[in-house]
Order: structure tokens, then C-alpha cells, then sequence
């Protein structure tokens, strides 16, 4: 059986604050296979970026990783070192967010970013990098990339600085590239083309993707599997057309009601009645019984965990405890 590329076992983030301590993730658990996109998706709030910031070591102070393993390819990397965490990103987890401009140094040549990031990470020399670096700005649709290439990032379009972002994401050549809402600055036009970009290429290296967004649309014309989170937890992670066709959790349910296109006007989530709660307000039991129309006596007192469901599938709702459901 092939092993996972990243796994995510328990995952806690925690916010001290004044009025004490916010947990952000409670118990977050997933695998990453080599090669496969993983989508995750949520309402505003759920946790996508804080995982996607504890995975690279990002996370901002105070927030912390209060709990859990991040393991990747079986060695855990959320207690590295600064100096060692940053070998891996870069070289091992490469990342494009959401505003092209955060990756790139807007006082730098584009070939400047990109030479000094492969040679950091990879043993050749300038010239070999510099032609590394125009046959991938090639590859990611740059025209004239051998032109371009000692441009500043000022002198890119917003949707072509989302190839250069790309370009520098897999230069050294990473195992998993982590998306957090790559398209949601871009014009609508040229969001289709970039989330197949990042799956053409990433395909291609036999990268992983994690694709963090708010767009049901987006994960179903792209992604193997698909996890959905709810205020810090997992309410279900499956294979994408399981999860479109069959939502098996109250809340994928009503997530699925609301699906836009890549090529509709995007549009947030959601079509059920109410709102995620507040970190500092989430209620006993299942996160989202106040909004779930089949809630019962337990989903108020108990929190569910996720419950191993036929394909490899796995939903945090009582409604799936065989036993239990009506006691
Ligand atoms: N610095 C902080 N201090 C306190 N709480 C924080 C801080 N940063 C994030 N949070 C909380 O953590 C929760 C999860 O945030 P996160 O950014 O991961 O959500 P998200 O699902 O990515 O949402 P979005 O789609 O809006 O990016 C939010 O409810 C937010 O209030």
C-alpha cells in the first residue's frame, strides 16, 4: 500500500488571548497522498489557512501548535528548528497563496527570485539554474520567458505573476505544493487557468496539492479528495465525487445546495440558515448542531469524532454511529 506524503494527526492550534485561550484546530487529521490533490474547503473562519500555515511552519504568534504531529513522509516536521523548517519549505513543500505579491520580492528580478531559490535548494550552478528557472516560466505559459525573465514583478499582470508565483513554487522541485486560495485575487477570466495550471504541472512532477478555498466549484473540477472543515474540525473527508454526489455530513449537505462554476461569478459558500460560530462561542457537542436540521439529543452533548464510512470515507456526525445514534 503506498504511503502517505503528509499526515496530519490530531492537529490543535490555539490563540492565547486576554480572555483566554481560543482553540482554532481541535483535533484536525488527515493524509496527503504522493501525487493527489487534496481539496479543502470551508466557510470563512473554518481553519483552512491556519492548517495550511501549521504544515509550512507559518503560523503566526501568538498563534501556536498546541497539540498533534505533522508528519511528512514519516518524519515529523512541526518540531523543526527555524533553519531546518525552512529547508523544507522551498525545497520539499513549495506554496502559492492568495496575493502574488506576498511570494515575490517586488525589489527583485523575477530571475533573481527564482535562480536564488533553485540554487539554495538544489546543487547547480547559476547559468544552469537561470535555464532551469526560463524553461519553467515557459512551462507555466510566460510568453517570451527568456525576455521576461528580468523583469521586475511590477511588470506582470496580476494573472501572469500567478504563473511566476507557480514557476517559483516548484523550482526546487517540492513533493507537495500548498495552494491557499490561489485564484481569489486574480480576475475571473483567469482563475480557471491557473487551478489547471497548478494541476497540469504539479501532475507532471508527481507533486501532491493541497488546495485551500472557499469554492466547492473549484474543488469539484479539480480535486481527488476533498475535506470539508467546520469551525477547526473536520465534518467529512472523502473522494470528490463521493462527496458531491452523496454528502453524507448535514453540513456538506448544505454546502452542495450552493455550488458555483469556475466560470460563474464566484460566489461564497453556503445556503443554510445561521453562521459558523465564534471560536470563543462554540457550542457542546457537534460544532454545527445549532444550524443541523437532523440534530438529536446527543449531537448537543457530545462532540463527534470522524467516523471510518464505506470508500474510504470518514464523516464527524453521530447520524453514522451505528450503535449509539438513538441512545
Ligand atoms: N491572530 C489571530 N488571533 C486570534 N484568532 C485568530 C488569529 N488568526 C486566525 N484566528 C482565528 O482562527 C480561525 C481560523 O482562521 P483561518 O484563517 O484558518 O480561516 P479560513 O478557513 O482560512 O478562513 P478564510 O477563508 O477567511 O481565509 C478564525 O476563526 C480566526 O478568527
Amino acid at each position: 500500500m503506498t504511503k502517505p506524503l503528509l499526515s496530519v494527526r490530531d492537529l490543535k492550534v490555539e490563540f492565547p488571548t486576554r480572555r483566554g485561550v481560543l482553540t482554532a484546530l481541535n483535533g484536525v487529521s488527515f493524509d496527503i497522498m504522493p501525487g493527489e490533490v487534496l481539496g479543502m474547503v470551508g466557510e470563512s473562519g473554518a481553519g483552512k489557512s491556519l492548517t495550511g500555515a501549521s504544515i509550512i511552519g507559518l503560523l503566526e504568534p501568538p498563534g501556536r501548535i498546541a497539540g498533534g504531529e505533522i508528519l511528512l513522509k514519516g518524519e515529523r516536521i512541526d518540531n523543526l528548528s527555524p533553519d531546518a523548517m525552512r529547508k523544507v519549505r522551498g525545497r520539499r513543500i513549495g506554496m502559492v497563496f492568495q496575493d502574488p505579491l506576498t511570494s515575490l520580492n517586488p525589489l527583485y528580478t523575477v530571475a533573481k527570485q527564482l535562480t536564488e531559490t533553485i540554487m539554495t535548494h538544489l546543487p547547480v550552478s547559476a547559468a544552469e539554474a537561470r535555464q532551469r528557472a526560463i524553461a519553467l516560466l515557459d512551462r507555466v505559459g510566460i510568453p517570451a520567458a527568456a525576455r521576461r525573465i528580468d523583469d521586475y514583478p511590477h511588470h506582470f499582470s496580476g494573472g501572469m505573476r500567478q504563473r511566476v508565483v507557480i514557476a517559483l513554487a516548484l523550482c526546487a522541485e517540492p513533493e507537495l505544493v500548498i495552494a491557499d486560495e490561489p485564484t481569489t485575487a486574480l480576475d475571473v477570466s483567469v482563475q480557471a487557468q491557473i487551478i489547471d495550471l497548478i494541476k497540469e504541472i504539479c501532475a507532471e512532477r508527481n507533486a501532491a496539492v493541497m488546495l485551500i478555498t472557499h469554492d466547492m466549484g473549484v474543488i469539484a473540477e479539480t480535486a481527488d479528495r476533498v475535506a470539508v472543515l467546520y469551525a477547526g474540525r473536520l465534518a467529512e473527508i472523502g473522494k470528490v465525487h463521493d462527496v458531491i454526489t452523496r454528502p453524507e455530513h448535514p453540513y456538506t449537505q448544505g454546502l452542495m445546495g450552493s455550488i458555483p462554476t469556475l466560470t460563474q461569478e464566484s460566489e461564497r459558500l453556503i445556503s443554510i440558515p445561521g453562521s459558523m460560530p465564534r471560536l470563543n462561542a462554540i457550542p457542546p457537542g457537534c460544532a454545527f448542531n445549532p444550524r443541523c436540521t437532523k440534530a438529536f439529543g446527543r449531537c448537543t452533548a457530545e462532540r463527534p469524532d470522524p467516523i471510518n464510512r464505506p470508500n474510504d470515507r470518514q464523516v464527524a456526525c453521530w447520524l453514522y454511529d451505528e450503535e449509539k445514534a438513538h441512545v
